[in-house]
């Protein structure tokens, strides 16, 4: 039996793409949670592809049926930021496209979005490389594109990633100097491009000439340690940054993404332009809503140099604000950032802050954490959670809702979630190929039990059942719902300035 409204395209026969060996699986029972809806009923599933969802199905005998009565069957979670086999200050993240990915699973992401860094400069040879990067994969996932210089080829290449590679977001770093960071210059020409491409310009919002400053002036005062990398990145850096970028994206009329979000006064930035109109999402991630700096300040290095990443971990209280901000629906989504180095890795700065890998981990350990600090604490809705962990991102990178939805036609990524078990991370139990987790100890209330990866089963009972290559590369088409109607402001706009004119011309 099928819930008319479930449908999004044609009707079931259509949908019905299995062969007689495909993989059948019935959810039954559990409460079906999409980010517009939630209500209690079943899912049938056959050949990677949800094919309806309505109450009481029958199953035959060579369907698998799982029991969901008392949980929660949602879209797997997307990371909409990661980072994984990146080189990066020097070093290569330990977490790559297999362990990751797998980390993931476990804890019920069943996407991510990465970010490629071009080669020398080259997007075509940046994409080549992830792409190899990605062989491994066991989940599937999108890129990102990060533009380091401006040229006539990196122009004409962001037109081939979009028209040809299934690239729809580009990131601009305003940090990092010397390295991946980008001019005011450089921006403007790329926000002008993205534009006119239909897709969504990112930026990482610090001032990276002030943070060379900051770094400067603690090493001046003999700070060398962990502590000195939040002193010399204060949240003021990070708040000029998000305003600026929004003011350069609003000068061109384009839609910006502000990533990683951590201070009141970025979250506030973005809060005045989206009260003003402006189309501009911010993403905080899972370090920035659940930890405070405090731990940069343990005497122990190991302990205070695996929290160091950029923008720095704020003081208690940011953490609040932005779960506030979500709550509200100023901040849209949360990814991670996860861009995890070892103990051994993160010990080249141990006489330096400066040499300290910036990265912390999250990917497995997010949709946990989201649920215990948001819905668990009575902050946002289960509905809110879907739409905090998954949809939202689906839509914003234009996959939704093939990713991101419990309706017919959607690809099979669900995961069960028992609201009364609990989960505790720690080191020595999670999937990350790291030897440290900044969440180290924490636990609570609902837990991820079953994992569904494209019409497969990948965890359950605590067992990861994963296969390299067993993920695809998601292509994202241009133009999501970001960029509509933008043709008919800018018309507006152009008609604005044509008026006086016409009065001159017509006066003289
Ligand atoms: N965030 C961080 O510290 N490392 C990853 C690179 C970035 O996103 O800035
Ligand atoms: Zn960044
Ligand atoms: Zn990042």
């Amino acid at each position: 039996q099928q819930m008319p409204g479930y449908l999004f395209d044609g009707d079931a026969g259509d949908l019905h793409m299995g062969s007689a060996s495909a993989t059948k699986i019935l959810i039954k029972g559990g409460t079906v949670v999409n980010a517009h809806h939630k209500m209690v009923a079943d899912v049938y599933i056959e050949d990677g592809i949800i094919v309806y969802v309505g109450p009481d199905i029958k199953a035959n005998d060579d369907v698998k049926v799982i029991d969901a009565s008392g949980k929660y069957v949602m879209p797997g979670g997307i990371d909409p930021h990661t980072h994984l086999d990146m080189g990066f200050m020097g070093t290569q993240t330990i977490d790559d496209f297999f362990s990751g990915q797998a980390a993931a699973l476990a804890g019920g992401t069943t996407m991510h979005i990465d970010f490629v860094i071009p080669v020398d400069g080259s997007l075509s040879a940046g994409f080549e490389s992830y792409l190899k990067k990605a062989e491994k994969s066991v989940m599937d996932y999108g890129f990102h594109m990060a533009i380091t210089k401006w040229d006539e080829d990196v122009s004409k290449d962001m037109e081939i990633m979009v028209k040809e590679k299934g690239i729809n977001s580009f990131k601009f770093f305003l940090a990092y100097k010397g390295a991946l960071m980008v001019s005011d210059e450089l921006l403007l020409q790329g926000l002008k491009k993205c534009k006119s491409l239909g897709a969504l310009a990112m930026v990482h919002a610090e001032n990276g000439d002030a943070v060379a400053e900051g770094q400067k002036r603690m090493i001046d005062l003999g700070i060398t340690g962990p502590e000195g990398h939040a002193l010399s990145r204060p949240p003021v850096l990070e708040g000029e940054a998000t305003a600026r970028a929004i003011r350069l994206a609003s000068f061109v009329n384009t839609p910006l993404y502000v990533v990683h979000v951590m201070s009141i006064d970025a979250m506030e930035e973005i809060a005045k332009a989206r009260n003003s109109g402006k189309r501009v999402i911010g993403e905080p991630v899972v370090s920035g809503l659940v930890l405070n700096d405090s731990w940069l300040w343990d005497p122990d290095f190991t302990t205070a140099a695996k929290y160091v990443m950029s923008p720095p971990i704020r003081t208690a209280g940011h953490d609040k604000a932005l779960q506030a901000a979500l709550s509200a629906g100023i901040l849209q989504l949360v990814g991670t950032d996860h861009c995890t180095f070892n103990s051994t890795q993160k010990a080249r700065g141990s006489d330096d802050f400066q040499k300290i890998p910036n990265g912390v981990n999250g990917i497995e350990e997010r949709m946990h954490l989201v649920w215990e600090t948001m819905v668990e604490s009575g902050q946002i809705s289960v509905t809110d959670y879907v739409r905090i962990t998954s949809a939202e991102c689906a839509r914003i990178f234009n996959i939704y809702p093939r990713k991101g939805a419990i309706l017919a036609g959607s690809d099979a990524d669900i995961i069960i979630l028992n609201p009364n078990s609990s989960f505790t991370i720690t080191a020595d139990s999670h999937h990350s190929r790291s030897d440290t987790n900044v969440y180290e100890g924490r636990n609570g209330k609902g837990k991820v039990e079953v994992t569904i990866s494209r019409g497969k089963v990948v965890w359950e009972n605590g067992k990861l059942m994963v296969e390299p290559g067993y993920g695809r590369y998601v292509k994202m088409p241009p133009f999501s719902y970001l960029f509509e109607g933008l043709d008919r402001a800018d018309a507006a706009y152009l008609s604005s300035l044509r008026a006086p004119v016409q009065r001159l011309v017509s006066s003289t």
